[in-house]
C-alpha cells in the first residue's frame, strides 16, 4: 500500500495562490490550451449533472498538461437555492495524480482555487481589453466570485474609483465594510454601471443584470456568471454590439446562455490574443465572456501542490 494522498485545506490553498505567481502561470496555460493538440492540453467540455429536485448541479472537470506534467480533476456542486447562509452556493474539490502511475496524490480544497484562478482570467482578459485610460470598476454581485475580482483588481491595477452593487442592498454595504477599502456603494445596478470603464458581472442570476443602454462604448466587461445554455447575465443588446471573447470557443458556445441565446459570434480565445494569433480591440466595447476551464484548476492546483511539499514539515 503506498502513502495515503495528502489533504491540503483552503488556509493552505490560500496561501500557496497570489495574483502576480498566478498570473503567468494562467497565461501559459491559456495559450497551450488555444493551441489545439500542440499545446499539450487535453480538457474535455465538462460534464454537468443536474440535481433538478433541489435546483443544483454537479460539475466534473477533468484536464492533463503535458507541458506541466499534471493530471487532475475537479468535483463542483454549485447550487442556486442556498438552503443555509453558512454553506457556499459553490464547493470544489480538485484531485491531483501522478501523472506517470495514475496514483492519486493530493485531494485539494477547490473553493479557493475556483475563486483565485477565476479572477486571476479576468485580469489577463482586462489587461489586453480595456482602454487605455480606464479609471472606474464597477462590481455587480457581493458573493465569493466578486471579492475574489475586488482584490485580484485591486492589486493588479490602479482604479481611481471602484464601485459596486448586489441585489440586496445590505450585501453590498457588508462587503464594503469587510475589505476596508475605498468603495462606492450603489443602490442600482444602472448607477453602478454608468461610467464605468470596466465592470464585473458575478451573480447567480438567470437574467440580464447587464444591458447594453447602460454601458459606456469603449468599456470592457468580464462576465462571470451564467453558465448555464438558457441563464444569462447579459442582455442581446450588449452581446450584439461588443466585440465577443472567451476561455474556450467550445464551451462557451456550449454553455453560456448569453452567447447561446443571443447567436453572438465569438472574436477570439484569450490564448489566441496571447500568443499573438488574433488581435485584442481595447477601443471596442468588449465582452470576456468567461465560464471556467478545468485546465486553469489543473495548473493552480499543481503550484498548491508544489508549495505544499516544499512547506509540510512547518504545516
Ligand atoms: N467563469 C468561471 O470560471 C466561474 C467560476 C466560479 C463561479 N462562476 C459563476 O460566478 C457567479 C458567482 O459565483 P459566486 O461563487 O460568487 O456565487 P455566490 O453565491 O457567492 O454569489 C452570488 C451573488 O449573486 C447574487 N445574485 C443571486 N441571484 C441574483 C439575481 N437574480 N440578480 C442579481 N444578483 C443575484 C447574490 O446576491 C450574490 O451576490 C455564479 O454564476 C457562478 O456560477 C463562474
Ligand atoms: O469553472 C468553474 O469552476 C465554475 C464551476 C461552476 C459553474 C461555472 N464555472
Amino acid at each position: 500500500m503506498g502513502d495515503m494522498p495528502a489533504f491540503i485545506p483552503a488556509d493552505v490553498v490560500e496561501k500557496s495562490l497570489d495574483y502576480p505567481t498566478l498570473i503567468p502561470l494562467l497565461e501559459r496555460a491559456l495559450i497551450n490550451f488555444s493551441m489545439g493538440s500542440e499545446g499539450g492540453v487535453v480538457q474535455p467540455v465538462r460534464t454537468i449533472v443536474p440535481v433538478a429536485k433541489h435546483r443544483g448541479f454537479l460539475g466534473v472537470m477533468p484536464a492533463y498538461s503535458a507541458v506541466d506534467d499534471a493530471l487532475t480533476t475537479k468535483v463542483v456542486t454549485f447550487y442556486e437555492n442556498k438552503l443555509s447562509s453558512e454553506i457556499p452556493s459553490h464547493q470544489a474539490t480538485v484531485l491531483l495524480f501522478d501523472p506517470a502511475t495514475g496514483v492519486l496524490k493530493a485531494v485539494i480544497d477547490g473553493k479557493v482555487i475556483t475563486d483565485k484562478r477565476t479572477a486571476a482570467v479576468s485580469v489577463i482578459a482586462t489587461k489586453l481589453l480595456k482602454s487605455a485610460h480606464a479609471e472606474v470598476l464597477c462590481i455587480l454581485g457581493s458573493g465569493a466570485q466578486a471579492l475574489s475580482h475586488y482584490h485580484a483588481f485591486t492589486q493588479e491595477f490602479l482604479f481611481k474609483e471602484v464601485r459596486i452593487w448586489s441585489r440586496t442592498g445590505e450585501n453590498a454595504k457588508r462587503f464594503a465594510e469587510a475589505v476596508g477599502g475605498k468603495i462606492l456603494v450603489c443602490s442600482t445596478p444602472q448607477e453602478a454601471v454608468t461610467g464605468a470603464d470596466v465592470i464585473v458581472t458575478a451573480t447567480m442570476s438567470t437574467q440580464p443584470v447587464l444591458f447594453g443602454d447602460w454601458v459606456k462604448p469603449g468599456a470592457h466587461i468580464n462576465a462571470i456568471g451564467a453558465c448555464r445554455p438558457d441563464w444569462r447575465e447579459l442582455d442581446d443588446n450588449l452581446m450584439k454590439n461588443c466585440v465577443l471573447y472567451v476561455d474556450s470557443k467550445e464551451a462557451a458556445a456550449k454553455e453560456s446562455g448569453d452567447i447561446v441565446l443571443s447567436q453572438v459570434e465569438i472574436k477570439a480565445e484569450l490564448g489566441e490574443l496571447l500568443n499573438g494569433t488574433k488581435t485584442a480591440l481595447p477601443d471596442k466595447t468588449t465582452v470576456f465572456k468567461s465560464v471556467g476551464m478545468a485546465i486553469e484548476d489543473t495548473v493552480s492546483a499543481k503550484l498548491v501542490y508544489d508549495f505544499w511539499t516544499m512547506n509540510k514539515e512547518s504545516e
